[in-house]
């Protein structure tokens, strides 16, 4: 017996239009898309409502998932239809243990089992910290590498262990990580042109994207950025949709979804559910953990698995969920929803010691007859209620149109990947203002602290000190802008890597080259302001190189940047780690400390510091061959130096040519870049193997 609902609680969806007809395989891809067009023509009024636009995306994958192409040939290891089938899913015996620093375990997940079927939506229900992304990880073969981390249990495919590998399965994570300033339409386009067949034309990419577009609701926002803290873009709920969107390109026959409904208002909540809904009844096999739904959504789940403490507590039919509790002497009161009612069931009441004790108890005894019930029914598995598959859905598991590896060249990979990172570097105007003015007015103050010096040997220590703020702000401003956006980048690469959408050499390349021209900017500005401003040596052939100098100092500071960010973990970590370590590179920046003088310990520093070798550049340009002027009637103090080459001479600089600097900097700049694309490239998101149980 089920709750009856909630007083108040939203209106009726309005009904869904019923599943396509099932087309035998064997139709083209031209067929399919035919299919796409037209139905679409009939479709767009309706993608006005964003409920039934959401609901129609079944039809549009639907219709990829059951027809063939005929730009597909059987060749590209594609044959007999595009569509994945049905796919049911049974775990046994799933444990996640973490091995403590204190030596103690960590029961992550208890020996948890249960399955899914095709055309079945199966939630995953349970308080904060019970185990419901851990279980979808698990699920999804995708538990993070841990140190101390054991994942043992039974996963099958269609009966089949082996029908695991090559699966295509999406999983669309808790958080909706995207480049913020490109649109809707590029992201998903970006995707279908990575990950489709290449043997499919762009124009037909192009068409599968805005059909895509619109039955997820996202006709309005198609050209809005996704925007992010600074900018405003789409809605949290369609971020949701366009990350659903994003992993459907490829038409996974598994999806699993994390907390879709976290963060959002009930009627976005709802509309992301019902996308879920109808790429169930399409024949997907959808498992979504989610922690406490209103009672509209949780009347779209078919089935339901309540975790508590890594265990399971009920696992089967959603709504015999409430009539198992009841057995147990845990009556659902009526107008109650039925979600709330269970969640409370199976929290932890911290209030008191009292309730605590009383509510473990209760958890404990759940757990206990949950286990009970599983050992003498199914041999300690809890299997799901047998699954209806639907009208549409295939017998038996068909060939893929992809499994979401990228299909592209490495050009095209590295055309697309550079055409993002050019849009998201132009594209911040904000932020690209931001440091134009910082630019500007750093060097305005910097140029009237040392306005309009004279060539003259009064003036070596204020011209020295100009080029070392000139060689440290030029190298401290590169920093900065790299690890402020690049952490945040990396995750979001790392995720589509995980998911083998592209290399990292197409996207590190194309990223470098489409971000030289905003790189070369800022200091290039830097020095057109300050250097008529301060007086420097004014021949146009050492105004050149000065500005040359900047430059490779900039691009080496953001590769320095560029090694910071992919080894820090976090932003904030790699804006604690980036200042710091730069640091010591403006102490041996020439200025402070005498290269010659430092330890042999220590001696790689000045060598390693890009600051040093700036302002050694732009020092031997500044004064080498340059006379100092007269200066009538004024008093020669002792020790002055008479010219640019002894000012060398006391830095220890009177023998190195300029090109030495030039050449250090562009070493250290190509090891930091060498560096980044290795740390990249090894630290792809690794996940634990599973192991089978121990009694097996
Ligand atoms: N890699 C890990 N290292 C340490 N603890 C972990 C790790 N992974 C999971 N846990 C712990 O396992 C428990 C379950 O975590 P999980 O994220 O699966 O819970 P959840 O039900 O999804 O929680 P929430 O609803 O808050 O997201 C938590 O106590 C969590 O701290």
């Amino acid at each position: 017996m089920a709750c009856a609902q909630t007083p108040g609680a939203q209106p009726a969806l309005p009904p869904l239009p019923p599943p396509a007809q099932h087309t035998p395989p064997g139709a083209s891809l031209a067929v399919m898309l035919d299919v796409l067009l037209g139905g679409a023509a009939i479709a767009v009024p309706q993608y006005q409502n964003p409920l039934l636009a959401a609901s129609l995306l079944l039809k549009a994958i639907g219709a990829i998932r059951r027809r063939r192409a005929p730009g597909v040939a059987d060749g590209d290891g594609r044959a007999d239809g595009i569509a994945p089938g049905r796919v049911d899913l049974d775990w046994a015996e799933l444990r996640l243990t973490l091995t403590l620093k204190d030596g103690s375990l960590k029961k992550i997940l208890d020996g948890v089992s249960g399955s899914a079927r095709a055309g079945r939506l199966l939630a995953i229900m349970g308080p904060s910290g019970s185990g419901k992304t851990s279980l979808l990880n698990a699920l999804a073969r995708q538990v993070p590498k841990t140190k101390g981390m054991k994942f043992t249990g039974r996963l099958t495919v269609n009966g089949s262990a082996a029908g695991l590998d090559g699966l295509p399965q999406a999983y669309v994570q808790q958080d909706d990580l995207f480049f913020s300033q490109l649109t809707v339409r590029e992201i998903l386009t970006m995707a279908a042109h990575l990950r489709l067949p290449p043997s499919m034309a762009d124009a037909a990419k192009d068409e599968y994207v805005e059909r895509l577009i619109a039955k997820l609701g996202l006709s309005n926002s198609t050209d809005t950025r996704v925007g992010d803290a600074k900018t405003r873009g789409i809605s949290n709920g369609e971020k949701k949709r366009l990350s659903i969107g994003c992993e459907l390109i490829h038409s996974p026959s598994l999806i699993f979804v994390d907390e879709p409904t976290t963060g959002l208002d009930s009627f976005q909540a709802e509309k992301v559910m019902e996308t879920l809904k109808d790429l169930v009844r399409d024949g997907h096999t959808v498992i979504c953990s989610i922690h406490q739904p209103r009672s509209s959504i949780f009347a779209m789940f078919d089935d339901l698995i309540l975790l508590c403490e890594g265990r399971t507590v009920y696992s089967g039919p959603a709504e015999k969920a409430i009539d198992h509790f009841a057995t147990m002497g845990l009556q659902c009161p009526a107008h109650y929803n039925p979600a709330e009612f269970l969640a409370d069931q199976i929290s932890l009441d911290t209030s008191s010691d009292e309730s605590r004790e009383k509510s473990q108890e209760r958890i404990n005894k759940l757990v206990a007859a949950w286990r009970e019930k599983g050992v003498n029914s199914n041999n300690g598995k809890q299997i799901a209620a047998p699954a209806t598959a639907p009208a549409t859905v295939e017998n038996g598991v068909k060939a893929v149109v992809s499994n979401g590896v990228t299909q592209a060249t490495w050009l095209r990979q590295f055309r697309l990947l550079f055409r993002r990172s050019w849009r998201q570097a132009v594209r911040d105007k904000a932020t690209n203002a931001t440091r134009a003015m910082i630019n500007i007015n750093s060097a305005i103050v910097f140029g009237f602290i040392y306005f309009r010096l004279k060539a003259t040997s009064a003036t070596v220590q204020d011209r020295l000190g100009l080029l070392q703020v000139s060689a440290v702000n030029t190298a401290m401003s590169s920093l900065m802008k790299t690890i402020s956006v690049f952490p945040s980048e990396k995750t979001v690469v790392a995720r589509e890597r995980a998911k083998r959408s592209y290399g990292v050499l197409p996207y590190f390349l194309g990223k470098l080259i489409a971000e030289l021209p905003i790189t070369a900017a800022f200091p290039v500005l830097f020095s057109a302001v300050l250097y008529p401003m301060t007086g420097l040596n004014p021949s146009p052939q050492r105004v050149a190189r000065f500005f040359g100098i900047v430059l490779l100092e900039s691009f080496a500071s953001s590769a320095f940047g560029l090694t910071i960010g992919s080894i820090a973990p976090t932003k904030d970590a790699a804006l604690a780690m980036g200042p710091a370590m730069m640091l010591i590179f403006i102490v041996f920046g020439g200025y402070y400390v005498n290269a010659e003088n430092v330890s042999a310990l220590l001696k790689w520093i000045p060598k390693a510091s890009l600051i040093q070798w700036g302002f050694q550049g732009m020092c031997v340009n500044e004064f080498k061959g340059a006379p100092f002027e007269e200066q009538p009637g004024a008093k020669v103090r002792r020790g002055a130096m008479k010219d640019g080459d002894e000012v060398l001479q006391w830095l220890s600089y009177d023998t190195m040519p300029i090109s030495r600097a030039v050449v250090a900097n562009a070493r250290i700049m190509l090891f930091h870049y060498w560096l980044t694309y290795n740390i990249l490239k090894a630290r792809k998101p690794q996940f634990e193997k599973m192991e089978p149980p121990p009694e097996s």
